[in-house]
């Protein structure tokens, strides 16, 4: 008979799992290629932002007080600088310097004018402006450390690393970023049935769609995957591959053959590896044959052959794992509150996690419905679900239009044309 297994809560499962998860060394990468990576160290500020007082605008920076008492205040253009340059003299009574957007404010100038609200002139090849009304101490400047403090935290350690992010590296001369290593994610396909995906259809067999999937899941969780191709059903060809994929990277993720089938292999894979298994069966649907072994402190994800119960066994427990390595102290997906799209009447002892998709509505409802086919089988609801249902196991069912929680998939969700119905201010 085939073993019994005792399925455990999937918050358990995590748990089990983030055990080892450990933040990988911190390394150097150049700023280029820094793009969703977490910071190793805070960034701090080590000069103030601007690191000079400047001019917000084309214009002139003038002394405010010349403006003060006879108007229009005529001033003779002293001098040009653009942004870059630096005007090499002190302001004199009645001086103004023709200055750009961006351009140090020099000494002794304390306002700016934009060129649009000046008059100019030349007299005895001199050149004039006048100013038509009075302007105060500061008025037009972008003061030093206006954005940013010398000494202050900006973004601290563990902080993806987003574009946001990524400017301000550069502002504080990152040339080299520091951060959390990736872990390489080795990959194996398992099944008889197996074709690759230029490979024409035989009768029985199917594409490995789940390889490919997974490379890409991986590479959305922010890791390197290394794909050590499909093996046979056999024993011995998984042993020897799962044996040396574990030697060359730092986890391993395996699809199919986890289950209680003749050609499912896994389980005695594990066993002769000596691995010790967290967990074989957890209280969820899709992905509950979803197995994590450890051997010598690497994690070996088995994910179920059923391509929805592989991708969901990935984003729950595989994901997490590769995020905190990586430094992330926020690895997990994103939890919200939907309103149910359809009804989901039968009651089922499982938690499922069903593929869905967001609808926003009126008045900013959000509503969550099934994204397609609804089984651990399918392939087809993954392209559309940018979401998880969860609908707890017990002895009720759901009904459309109950607020429940949902994970969201993936990271950066792009939207549609967003320019439309804009609120305008109520006041
Ligand atoms: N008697 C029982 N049978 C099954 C049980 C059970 O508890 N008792 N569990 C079922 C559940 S739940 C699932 S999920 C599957 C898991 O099966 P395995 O993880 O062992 O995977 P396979 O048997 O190898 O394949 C399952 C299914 O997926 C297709 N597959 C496999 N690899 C790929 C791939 N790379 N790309 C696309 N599709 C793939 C495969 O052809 C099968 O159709 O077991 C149930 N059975
Ligand atoms: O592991 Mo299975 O996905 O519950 O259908
Ligand atoms: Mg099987």
């Amino acid at each position: 008979m085939a073993e019994k297994r005792t399925p455990i809560p999937i918050g358990e499962a995590v748990s089990r799992v983030m055990e080892y998860a450990e933040e990988g060394a911190a390394a150097l990468i150049p700023i280029e290629e820094s793009f969703g990576r977490v910071l190793a160290e805070d960034l701090t500020a080590d000069h103030d932002v601007p690191a000079f007082d400047r001019s917000p605008y084309d214009g002139f920076a003038i002394r405010a007080e010349d403006t003060q008492s006879k108007l229009p205040a005529v001033l003779e253009v002293a001098g040009e600088i653009g942004a870059g340059s630096v005007y090499p003299h002190t302001a004199k009574p009645d001086q103004a310097v023709r200055i750009m957007t961006g351009a140090a404010i020099p000494e002794g100038f304390d306002a700016v004018v934009m060129i649009e609200l000046v008059k100019e002139h030349t007299k005895n090849e001199k050149k004039y402006i006048e100013v038509s009304r009075s302007y105060s101490k500061g008025d037009n400047l972008s003061f030093r450390g206006e954005d940013a403090k010398k000494g202050q935290i900006l973004a601290g350690k563990g902080t993806f690393v987003d574009p946001g992010v990524t400017a301000l590296l550069a502002t504080f001369g990152y040339q080299e970023v520091p951060v959390a290593s990736r872990p390489s994610v080795g990959v194996i396909a398992t099944g008889s049935e197996l074709l690759d995906p230029e490979a024409p259809l035989e009768p029985g067999k199917i594409r490995n769609s789940n390889a490919y999937m997974l490379l890409s899941q991986i590479r959305r969780a922010g890791a390197d995957p290394v794909y050590f191709g499909k093996v046979a059903d056999d024993f011995e060809a998984c042993f020897q591959t799962i044996s040396r994929a574990l030697k060359e990277t730092d986890m391993l993720i395996t699809t199919g053959g986890v289950s209680v089938g003749d050609y499912d292999y896994l389980p005695d894979i594990y066993k002769n590896l000596g691995a010790n298994v967290l967990f074989n069966k957890v209280a969820m649907r899709p992905g509950s044959v979803t197995t994590v072994a450890e051997k010598d402190g690497k994690l070996l994800f088995g994910l179920s052959g059923n391509p929805s119960a592989c991708y969901v066994g990935f984003e729950l427990f595989a994901r997490p794992v590769i995020r905190r390595t990586m430094g992330n102290p926020f690895p997990h997906l994103k939890r919200i509150k939907a309103i149910l799209g359809a009804d989901f009447k039968k009651a089922n002892p499982f938690t499922r996690l069903v593929r869905g998709r967001l609808k926003y509505g009126e008045g900013g409802t959000v509503s969550a419905v099934p994204a397609g086919f609804n089984k651990s089988s399918s392939v087809s609801s993954l392209a559309a679900a940018d979401v998880f249902i969860l609908l707890p196991g017990g002895t009720r069912g759901y009904e459309k239009g109950m607020t429940v929680d949902a994970l969201l998939v993936g990271g950066e969700t792009g939207s549609g044309w967003p320019w439309e119905n804009i609120l305008p201010s109520y006041r």
